[in-house]
């Protein structure tokens, strides 16, 4: 992604984003609500066209292909889903139509069924996916991007919903595709902690721009500081980075003085 700029209207959200991302790597977009993670996907997408800037995924420029041959490469999971009445089995067995021909063929079959029974969801292949959990539904939209094969995952808070053995559960099965494949996971978190303990790389997105990208050496208590205004520790747990927020926040006291639902604190 090449200095890009994205505006809904006069409002510009994106400001100059260039990064780039390999493959056999999980890269996390984080940073706080509403500072533009999502439409930064949906530019990486082509669900946005940008005001300037470019977006290439194995050399081909997103804007330029037949979106049969975009499916190829890009699989994307959106933070909300439209349901739609379909079984379990059959809403990740779509996400191989961009390799079928006039029929799914066995090897369709066989790698939805794989990937199902990977997340957990043998038992519910025959569920209606409007009659399941709001977990098990996020775990079938990744199931079906994983089933796309695409070069390039792009997932947009895949551990939504997810209780914690499960996040694990997902996130394991990702890292596995990512790793067996060699394909790229783009992501957006919100839980620093899982991201780090499943990415490669890290991009802090502030006020349009990146304010960090790099390994984990990247999540320092300043970042934080920096992009999400609160005092954090950083430390090393056995090799994972954890990020623990202090207890005493300045700001808390102000919000909480202020009256932020009702409780205003004498
Ligand atoms: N369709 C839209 N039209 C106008 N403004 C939008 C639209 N979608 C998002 N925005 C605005 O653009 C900004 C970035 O939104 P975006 O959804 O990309 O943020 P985000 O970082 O993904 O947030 P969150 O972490 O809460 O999901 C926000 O201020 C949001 O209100």
């Amino acid at each position: 992604m090449e200095d890009l700029h994205f505006s809904y209207e006069s409002k510009e959200v994106l400001k100059g984003v260039s990064l780039r991302a390999e493959k056999n790597e999980i890269v996390s977009i984080l940073g706080p609500n509403g500072v533009g993670k999502t439409t930064l996907l949906r530019c990486i997408c082509n669900m946005h066209r940008p005001d300037s800037g470019t977006v290439r995924v194995c050399g081909s420029d997103l804007s330029a292909i037949p979106s049969k041959e975009m499916a190829k490469l890009v699989g994307y999971v959106p933070q909300k889903a439209d349901v739609t009445r379909t079984t379990v089995f059959d809403s990740v067995l779509i996400g191989r139509r961009p390799h079928m021909g006039m029929a799914f063929s066995d090897r369709d079959l066989e790698i939805a069924w794989n990937v199902i029974e990977s997340l957990g969801l043998g038992d519910k292949s025959l569920d209606f996916v409007d009659e399941i959990s709001g977990g098990e539904f996020q775990k079938v939209q990744i199931a079906r991007a994983i089933a796309q094969e695409p070069e390039l995952l792009v997932l947009d808070e895949p551990s939504n919903n997810l209780d914690i053995a499960n996040q694990h559960i997902t996130m394991r099965m990702i890292e596995h595709v990512v790793r067996e494949h060699g394909l790229c996971t783009v992501m957006t978190m919100h839980d620093i902690n899982l991201a780090a303990y499943y990415s490669d790389k890290f991009v802090f997105v502030k006020d349009g721009m990146i304010a960090a990208f790099g390994g984990r050496e990247v999540i320092t208590p300043e970042i934080i500081r920096e992009v999400y205004g609160i005092e954090a520790d950083v430390i090393d747990h056995g090799g994972q980075t954890v990020v623990i927020p202090c207890r005493e926040q300045p700001q808390y006291d102000d919000i909480v003085g202020a009256g932020v639902g009702g409780h205003r604190r004498k």
